[in-house]
């Protein structure tokens, strides 16, 4: 039952189940009501297992952002989203250190160093994975082809070489995610005390122990390296995965601990990206007069700074496209979701009840027309046109998180991973548009056909595109 009299969107018929059930198919419906009526206050949603309390203005998402985890908890969210205790393992749960590394680690200035080997396991993964032949076409999905691209760059960065090029590995890799979907559901409805004896029955570790199999065998060889060599003559590799054995040191050094975060880390980087860049190179498709600016701006970048960091961020088209993109109906409609842990006031007045979650409804403020002019109009250059008539760069950049553009979430816990991801989806695409021409093969539907479900925008997963390589090569 509402535990407020916060407005309610939606209905309150039979203690919010009609809603919470009616949510799974219309949450964007939902979304933009409440921004329409309470665009300045807090409005509530109800789901199954709690109510959600929306906020939508610039104010109440900075106090969103602002409060500690004790009140508003990221990590209740995620355990509730991944059960992390028991398909990752409890000391990884409960121990986010791995987390607060990677903000250090992948900051924008530290990227850089990666990039050379970005460019490098691009370059493998598109021979190996998309395998164009020289000449006639090749017809893939996309999703499924871009996903293990990523993951094997994403995992060059993660776990470096050989490993990231070992098909088995990135096969688990892959399947991590489902893997545990089944695990997580089955939990995520169970009482607590039952959740140990369920987690061993639905093998709720499964997913983990695959990567762990790969994993730990390089963390012993590096380990041992290090004590035969001597931390002098020893070059360590500079990769994920050595970063947390380096930390791990101060923490927990269990090998398959270590593991354990490594598998979080792409569990946290592979969907996640495949699908952005699913949806930006749809929208490529379907909006095409943007494919040859787009080449021009990506030629001209190579050719000036060539494959590097200076190269990536003169392609400001690029970005903008990206973001619009990810504006428009991006891959989800709320961002920011904490479990309210303690009763908090909000500006508004709201007393957000313990136990009750609270987001930011990022369809809403995507769609405002205060924020985005004309919000409803597909306009990829919006952000490089503003760029170019002499506004900051950095706050239009695709990577930058803000009250007002929620992809990445915001505050303390927002994503660690977007400077790197930046690069990494920017080099890809740039990497299509200067080696390859596509389309939707003869007697095949648009893929344009997407899923709203519950907060997810998801885009077509079975989309087919016919690839061919163009004559000039990059
Ligand atoms: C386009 C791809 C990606 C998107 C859209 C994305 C989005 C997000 C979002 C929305 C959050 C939660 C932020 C919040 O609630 O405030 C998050 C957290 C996080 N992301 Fe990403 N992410 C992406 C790729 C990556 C990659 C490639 C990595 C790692 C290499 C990564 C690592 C993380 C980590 C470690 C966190 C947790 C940060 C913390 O709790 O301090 N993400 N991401």
């Amino acid at each position: 039952r509402p535990r407020s009299d916060v407005p309610i969107v939606g209905g309150r018929l039979l203690c919010g189940y009609v809603t919470a059930a009616k949510a799974i198919f219309i949450s964007k419906r939902y979304l933009e009501e409440g921004y329409q009526k309470y665009k300045e206050r807090t409005f509530q949603i109800p789901g199954f297992l709690a109510w959600t309390y929306y906020v939508s203005s610039a104010k109440l998402i900075t106090e969103i952002r602002k409060a500690h985890d004790d009140e508003l908890s990221f990590w209740a969210d995620l355990e509730q989203a991944q059960q992390g205790r028991y398909t990752l393992g409890p000391s990884i749960a409960e121990d986010d250190w791995h987390f607060a590394l990677l903000h250090k680690a992948l900051s924008s200035s530290r990227v850089e160093n990666l990039l050379p080997d970005v460019f490098d396991e691009l370059e493998f993964a598109f021979d190996k994975v998309l395998s164009i032949p020289e000449t006639g076409a090749k017809v893939v999905k996309f999703y499924g082809t871009f996903l293990e691209i990523l993951v094997r760059i994403n995992n060059r960065i993660l776990v470096g070489l050989p490993l990231c090029r070992d098909d088995d590995y990135t096969k688990s890799c892959n399947k991590f995610v489902d893997g545990i979907a089944i695990p997580v559901i089955i939990l995520s409805v169970c009482p607590n005390w039952v959740k140990p004896i369920v987690a061993r029955m639905v093998g709720a570790q499964k997913a983990v122990k695959a990567g762990e199999r790969f994993l730990v065998p390089v963390i012993m060889e590096r380990l041992q390296l290090e004590t035969e060599r001597g931390s002098v003559s020893y070059e360590k590799p500079d990769d994920v995965l050595q970063w947390f054995v380096d930390a791990a040191a101060h923490h927990q050094s269990d090998p398959k601990e270590i593991a354990g975060r490594v598998m979080s880390i792409n569990l946290a980087s592979t969907h996640t990206s495949a699908l952005p860049l699913t949806r930006i190179f749809y929208d490529l498709l379907a909006n095409s007069q943007y494919i040859e600016p787009l080449r021009e701006e990506a030629e001209l970048a190579i050719k000036d700074y060539g494959w590097t960091k200076d190269g990536l961020k003169a392609m400001i088209k690029l970005d903008s496209f990206f973001k619009e993109s990810m504006r428009f109906k991006g891959i989800n409609m709320s961002s920011l979701t904490r479990r309210v842990m303690r009763p908090m006031q909000l500006s508004d007045g709201t007393l957000l009840p313990a136990g009750a979650n609270v987001a930011a409804n990022a369809w809403g403020v995507h769609h405002d027309p205060a924020i985005y002019p004309d919000p409803e109009t597909f306009e990829p250059f919006r952000f490089s046109t503003s760029i170019e008539q002499g506004e900051s760069a950095a706050h239009h950049a695709f990577w930058t998180a803000s009250s007002e553009y929620l992809l990445w979430g915001h505050g303390s816990h927002v994503c660690a991973g977007r400077y790197l991801i930046t690069h990494v989806l920017k080099g890809v695409m740039a990497h299509i548009l200067l080696n390859y021409d596509f389309k939707i093969p003869e007697g095949e539907k648009s893929p344009k056909k997407e899923l709203f479900i519950s907060v997810a925008a998801v885009p077509n997963m079975k989309g087919k595109i016919e690839f061919c390589r163009r004559q000039a090569k990059q």
